[in-house]
């Protein structure tokens, strides 16, 4: 075990406070304006959203991001839907949203779970109108008919292939499978059919610039539903790994305002931890961590203030972190994963 000195880190570099407040002032700003502008191009209750309203904030570009955003988008290009497979935390749904944004046609935004069904995707009777209808055409005969009529209302995926969106359909995999039957013709034939709607207008003409982009959990993809191959075969794959240390750094210190020292130390433990335990460590881990880190000053070495913070704090901030994680969370399996934690630390 380390002695106290060495257990101390030393953290260099600016000092956080007036830099924290200014950002945080920048971001609320942001945020306003980003809200006001929503607001402006909201569309009553349609799934459409604004490309610019959906790009993440903040969103770092480095090589290895910019790469994989490039990738994206030159399978849209080629009309091919994309499969974002990867695991928990590492960056997908960032990814997505920018490729999507970068594109500038309207977005639709699903999310899948167990209750998504074909009506959740394509739309559904909503009950009927009725009003009732006097016939007086024959005088002193009156015939009085109720009449009613269905009304109709599409769900996210009939919006967007009508109005050639870019589909993201976060957590693909937790849906039905049967709920997807329509998507093949969707993208095999460029129809959508709606089951249960009647009348001419059954199927809708996908848009030219219609695209998809899906994502998954890499250990859900295969574990919880099997999605038909059939449906599998006409999206491409494009696998996101967990980014390099210099990409997690800069995600991190997207986030918070921390001195780099403690960026990089959030970072190297959580890439320690991501081989060391078990349960799966991504890049919000070490977001999550590094703002607690930056609100749990350490009692007699506060981190603003003289630059340092120890092991102990380190460590449990990230039994924080990574507690939900765990099978059990009695106090001997809290009590493993610190022993895990701190001796990886
Ligand atoms: N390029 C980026 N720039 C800034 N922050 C990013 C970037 N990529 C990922 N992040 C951050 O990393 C964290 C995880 O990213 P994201 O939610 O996209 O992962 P995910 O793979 O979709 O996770 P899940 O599988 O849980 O849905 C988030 O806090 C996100 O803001």
């Amino acid at each position: 075990m380390a002695d106290d000195a060495s257990r101390k880190r030393k953290v260099r570099g600016r000092k956080i406070r007036s830099d924290r407040s200014q950002k945080e002032g920048r971001r609320a700003k942001k945020e306003l304006a980003r809200k006001a502008s929503n607001a402006g191009k909201k569309n009553g209750d349609s799934p459409l959203t604004d490309p610019a309203a959906i790009t993440p904030e903040p969103f770092v570009e480095t090589d290895a991001v910019t790469a994989l955003r490039e990738r994206i988008n030159g399978w849209l290009k080629a009309e091919q839907p994309v499969h974002l497979i990867g695991p928990t935390g590492c960056g997908k749904t960032a990814l997505a949203l920018s490729a999507a944004a970068e594109r500038g046609r309207p977005v639709v935004w699903l999310n899948g779970d167990e209750a998504v069904d074909t009506a959740a995707l394509v739309g559904d009777h909503a009950g009927g109108e009725r009003y009732k209808e006097d016939d007086r055409f024959v005088s002193g005969v009156s015939k009085r008919t109720e009449i009613v009529r269905e009304r109709w209302v599409d769900n996210p995926l009939s919006v967007a292939v009508r109005e050639g969106a870019t589909l993201v359909y976060n957590e693909f995999s937790r849906s039905d499978p049967a709920a997807h039957n329509v998507l093949l013709s969707v993208f095999e034939e460029g129809v959508l059919e709606r089951p249960g709607k009647r009348g001419e207008d059954r199927s809708i003409n996908v848009h030219p610039e219609f695209r998809a982009i899906l994502t998954s959990n890499d250990a859900e993809y295969a574990g919880v539903h099997k999605q038909q191959d059939a449906l599998l075969d006409r999206f491409v794959g494009v696998y996101v790994n967990y980014y390099d240390a210099e990409t997690e750094r800069e995600i991190v210190r997207s986030h918070v305002d921390l001195p780099d020292d403690t960026i990089e130390t959030v970072v190297d433990t959580t890439r320690t931890l991501r081989d060391a335990l078990e349960i799966v460590v991504g890049t919000r881990a070490a977001v999550t961590a590094a703002k607690g880190l930056s609100v749990f000053e350490n009692p007699e070495t506060d981190a603003s203030e003289n630059g340092a913070f120890d092991d102990d704090l380190l460590t449990a901030v990230f039994v924080d972190v990574l507690a939900p994680k765990i099978a059990g969370q009695g106090p001997e399996d809290i009590a493993q994963l610190r022993t895990q934690i701190a001796d990886s630390i």
